[in-house]
């Protein structure tokens, strides 16, 4: 089966300027996928190409298979801020809205409640919050019950609760079995919801990795005296192998050799507090993959 979207060489330049350079970019069915990258490495443009609000320069964009904006009434989004009424209630704007999309009213009651605002839904949609307008945006988007998700930063700006209570949305839009691809620049945002991560620098994907696959790498070892376990682990495991990673050390040796290591330490009178596998987080991987030069925030 096609995959929810598939980018071959996608390119859009601005004069002298390559905002997205061949890009080739493949979301797989009901996955998260993360776009990630720091601001101006080309995630809005390409996700405007997707939509077909702007036109490549060259390259093409595959949605379900279907080149074009064909497959656009499967895809639901939101990117640069939705345009509400400001004196209509939240119900109301998402009725004209479903109206337009030829979506049932019945669907505007639906949606609201997948975004958690049924109890708001009769306020003006002036006195939303911020968290509350992006949120009504997300059920904008899934008027038409869209298979795909496409989301620009959808917690920019928001306030750390804002941001958490939209994450809990995006991760059970994608439990339901929906496709999701959302941009970020936020690494930490990304590792939370993300099945995949593809990481975009100066309009390139520089790397792309699984997040379950981030899984761990060596061991984690905290004992007294701290110089003394390195020493010790030092001559055990070889040279270079350990090091100091805060009041820690780092092994880098296989996890099944913690037994035994761990024997070695307790024997020579150390204190062992913690030893178990080391987790390697995205800004690490990302760092590794990059080769630390173009980092995101
Ligand atoms: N209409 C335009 N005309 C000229 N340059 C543009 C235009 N739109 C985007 N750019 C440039 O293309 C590059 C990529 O911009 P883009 O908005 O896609 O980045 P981004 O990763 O989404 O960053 P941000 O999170 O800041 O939006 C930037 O250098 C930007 O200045």
């Amino acid at each position: 089966m096609s995959e929810p979207v598939e980018t071959t060489a996608l390119t859009k330049r601005y004069g002298d300027l390559v905002a997205v350079d061949e890009l080739d970019l493949t979301v797989r069915q009901g996955e998260v996928y993360g776009f990630l990258g720091p601001n101006g490495a080309g995630k809005t443009t390409t996700l405007r190409m997707l939509l077909g609000l702007i036109r490549p320069s060259s390259g093409s964009v595959r949605l379900y298979g279907v080149r074009g904006t064909a497959a656009l009434a499967g895809v639901g989004a939101l990117i640069e801020g939705p345009a509400f009424y400001p004196y209509l209630s939240g119900r109301d704007n998402l009725r004209v809205l479903a109206r337009h999309a030829g979506a049932g009213t019945a669907r505007v009651a639906e949606v609201l409640d997948v975004v958690d605002l049924t109890e708001r839904g009769r306020d003006r949609y002036s006195t939303y919050s911020l968290g509350m307008k992006q949120r009504l945006g997300l059920a904008a988007a899934l008027l038409k019950d869209p298979g795909l998700l496409i989301l620009d930063e959808p917690t920019n700006g928001l306030d750390p609760a804002g941001m958490a209570d939209i994450r809990a949305t995006v991760r059970r839009l994608a439990d339901e079995g929906r496709t999701v691809l959302l941009s970020s620049h936020l690494l930490g945002e990304v590792q939370q919801i993300c099945d995949r991560v593809g990481m975009i620098s100066r309009g390139s994907l520089v790397a792309e990795l699984a997040v379950a696959d981030l899984g761990t790498r060596g061991l984690r070892v905290v004992a007294d005296p701290l110089t003394e376990a390195r020493t010790l682990l030092t001559s055990l495991v070889g040279h270079g192998r350990v090091e100091v990673d805060g009041d820690a050390l780092r092994v880098d040796v296989p996890a099944d050799r913690a037994a035994a290591l761990n024997a070695e330490l307790v024997h020579s009178g150390l204190a062992v507090r913690e030893l178990r596998p080391a987790e390697v987080d995205l800004e690490q991987r990302f760092l590794e993959l990059t080769g630390g030069g173009s980092r995101a925030r």
